[in-house]
């Protein structure tokens, strides 16, 4: 069964005549499964993670996530399975200043279900599993900027998310911190989780076992 399933989804922005940002897309991807989504600016990469990762909602057509039909779904069902079954991460690594590498992956449990004690277990082990225990109560400004995606990787996957979606999780770094965090996306993946990384660059695109290219709104496999 697949864990995630597209049917004839399209997305049309109305910014005065409409903007085919998505056209008439069927894409299912399976639990466990590394897929990469590249094209050219604009071609409509975020928009298709965006609505893959419920953040936006499709103008036509159905997705269901485990089985469950979220179009029509509404916010509440949106955040209940964005909570549950996913994790993201982004170019900027959205961190805050002034609070220790910990607390900051804490924060992305904090409208969760876990009681205090429980996130800061959940949080470390997450630091530990990305090998960055050693880093806990560093001010990620304080750290380089490898080691900063690899705390909002941590902060994405504490809370077990069965999929994680990254827009240009590498955009912001040099070639050796690049490695690093490619070199993790590989190690959850073989853990089982479920990676869609949106890139630019070629050499992140052949990491993922499935490569998918994004052109005017069409989704094509590579
Ligand atoms: N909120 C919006 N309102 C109107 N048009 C939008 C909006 N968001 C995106 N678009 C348009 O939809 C199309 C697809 O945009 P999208 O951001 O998905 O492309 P992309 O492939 O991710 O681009 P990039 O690689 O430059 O980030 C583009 O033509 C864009 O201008």
């Amino acid at each position: 069964m697949s864990l995630l399933a597209l049917r004839d989804v399209s997305r049309t922005y109305d910014d005065g005549q409409p903007v085919h940002a998505l056209r008439a897309t069927t894409l299912s991807i399976d639990a466990g499964q590394y897929v990469s989504v590249t094209g050219p600016s604009g071609s409509g990469k975020s928009t298709l993670l965006n609505v893959l990762g419920l953040l936006d909602e499709p103008t036509a057509g159905s997705y269901r996530v485990s089985d469950t039909e979220t179009v029509g779904g509404g916010q509440r069902l949106h955040g209940a399975v964005r909570g549950q079954l996913f994790g993201f991460v982004f170019q900027a690594f959205h961190l805050l200043a002034g609070r220790t590498a910990v607390e900051n992956v804490e924060i992305g449990m904090l409208y969760g279900p876990l009681r205090r004690r429980q996130r800061r277990r959940r949080a470390e082990e997450a630091l530990d599993r990305i090998g960055l225990a050693h880093r806990m109560h560093a001010d990620p400004r304080r750290l380089s900027g490898g080691e900063r995606q690899r705390v909002a990787i941590a902060r994405a996957i504490a809370a077990r998310p069965a999929v994680l979606f990254c827009d240009e999780p590498t955009g912001n770094l040099d070639s050796g911190n690049t490695a690093n965090v490619l070199a993790l996306l590989r190690e959850l993946n073989d853990q089982g989780l479920t990676l869609v990384v949106v890139t630019h660059d070629p050499d992140v695109a052949g990491h993922a076992g499935r490569r998918l290219q994004v052109i005017d709104g069409t989704v094509r496999e590579q």
